[in-house]
């Protein structure tokens, strides 16, 4: 199990300071490497839906039959997009990245749907979290298949749902389930920068879309949840294991990063790992050429034996993704998807203990001058 004990917390990047208190989620704690709100991420992605993980999440506890049934029905009545919405989305070059469609949707949203006070946080949340799939999916098709799709669909789950709207056909059961498991990992993961975002935001107290857009920024860069699309690219013309083992040498050679694997929080597992690895496995046995997971596994293997790196969360995801047929560039959008409950949880948590975050920073620029005049400047 993944444990931080060890692991030198310090340095640059607020690395190892505590930046506040959270009830939501503990990363790398012993004993259990991920837990949301007292429950093991393992026993959850084996044993609850991500509207079941959301909900306990936002409202404290894992919903009751009734609860859920009465959630999922909710959330299914907000996945319609309003009008001016879509003809933003429709203005939006195919060639654009989803993360900028979606950073701009979620904002557009807040501006159509604003949150006016505090009063209608949970409402915001949910509509975010029915929407954004009909943000991504509405936009992806109509920018490259030329249709403008309902975004209203029976899938109970919003996984099911996602992909439904992606490939105009409902998921086979397994598909459905690999994206609800995903979801459910993908969560929560206490003061990453994308949730920190979200908070410094919240701490000014700004409204919830302002938090999320700036969040979903946040998410977009490699080095965060734009990994899972990078390592996609990185393992897509590996052709065998020899030829990961020998592409991973020269960029290592070259000490460049290798998107996927470490994490800076987790010392020698990403609980999450395990988890997607083996819904990828399976995902490659139907898909009937197992290439990509083969030399997913030889990566995982070379970079624990050359550098004692893991994989993370995004790296098995790859593999997985595009088993379903997902194309690259929405791997992280389906992150937000998932993370957009995480980042709401935190919002609310800090605005019900609210100072505004304001660090201080040390000063190593040059020493007090004076302004000389514009004409004696050479
Ligand atoms: C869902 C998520 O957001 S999970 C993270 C997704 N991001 C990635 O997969 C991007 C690749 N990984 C990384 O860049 C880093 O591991 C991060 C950003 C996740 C964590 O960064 P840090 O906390 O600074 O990493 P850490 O302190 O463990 O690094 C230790 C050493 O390993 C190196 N290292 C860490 N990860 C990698 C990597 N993926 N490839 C190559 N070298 C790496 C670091 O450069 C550092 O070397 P140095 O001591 O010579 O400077
Ligand atoms: O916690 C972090 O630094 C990165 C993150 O969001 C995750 O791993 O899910």
């Amino acid at each position: 199990m993944a444990e931080t004990t060890d692991k030198k917390l310090s340095g640059a990047g607020l690395r190892g300071q505590s930046a506040g208190e959270t009830a939501l989620s503990t990363v790398g704690k012993s004993g259990s490497g991920l837990t949301y709100r007292g429950y093991d991420v393992k026993d959850l992605a084996e044993n609850a839906s991500f509207e079941e993980v959301a909900f306990l999440i936002l409202y404290g506890e894992l919903p009751t039959q009734l609860e859920l049934d009465n959630y999922r029905a909710k959330l299914k009545g907000l996945r319609g997009l309003p009008q001016a919405l879509k003809e933003v989305l429709e203005r939006i070059p195919a060639n654009a990245h989803p993360m900028d469609v979606l950073r701009t949707g979620c904002s557009m949203l807040g501006n159509l749907e604003t949150e006016h006070s505090f009063a209608d946080q949970f409402d915001v949340t949910n509509r975010m979290l029915a929407a954004f799939p009909s943000i991504i999916c509405y936009w992806y098709r109509f920018s490259h298949d030329g249709v403008r799709i309902e975004t209203e669909t029976d899938d109970e789950q919003i996984g099911a749902h996602f992909l439904h709207l992606l490939h105009g056909k409902a998921p086979s059961a397994l598909h459905a389930r690999v994206m609800d498991v995903s979801l459910i990992l993908y969560a929560e993961h206490e003061f990453n920068a994308s949730t920190f975002t979200a908070r410094v935001c919240a701490s000014t107290l700004s409204d919830m879309h302002s938090c999320v857009t700036g969040a979903i920024g946040s998410l977009r860069g490699p080095l965060h949840g734009g990994a899972n699309e990078a390592a996609m690219e990185l393992i897509q013309d590996m052709r065998d294991e020899q030829h990961a083992r020998d592409v991973l040498a020269g960029m290592l050679e070259r000490k460049e990063k290798i998107m996927g694997f470490g994490h800076a929080i987790y010392r020698e597992s990403d609980p999450r790992n395990a988890i997607i690895k083996e819904w990828s496995e399976k995902l490659a046995k139907e898909y009937g050429d197992d290439r990509l997971y083969r030399v997913s596994v030889a990566c995982e293997a070379f970079m624990w034996e050359q550098k004692k790196l893991f994989c993370n969360a995004d790296f098995f995801h790859a593999s997985a993704y595009h088993f379903m047929g997902i194309p690259t560039k929405l791997f992280t959008p389906i992150f937000v998807c998932s993370r957009v409950s995480g980042w709401t949880a935190h919002v609310m948590e800090q605005r019900s203990n609210n100072r505004i975050i304001r660090p201080s920073a040390d000063y190593v620029g040059v020493e007090l001058r004076s302004v000389t005049p514009i004409s004696e400047r050479g």
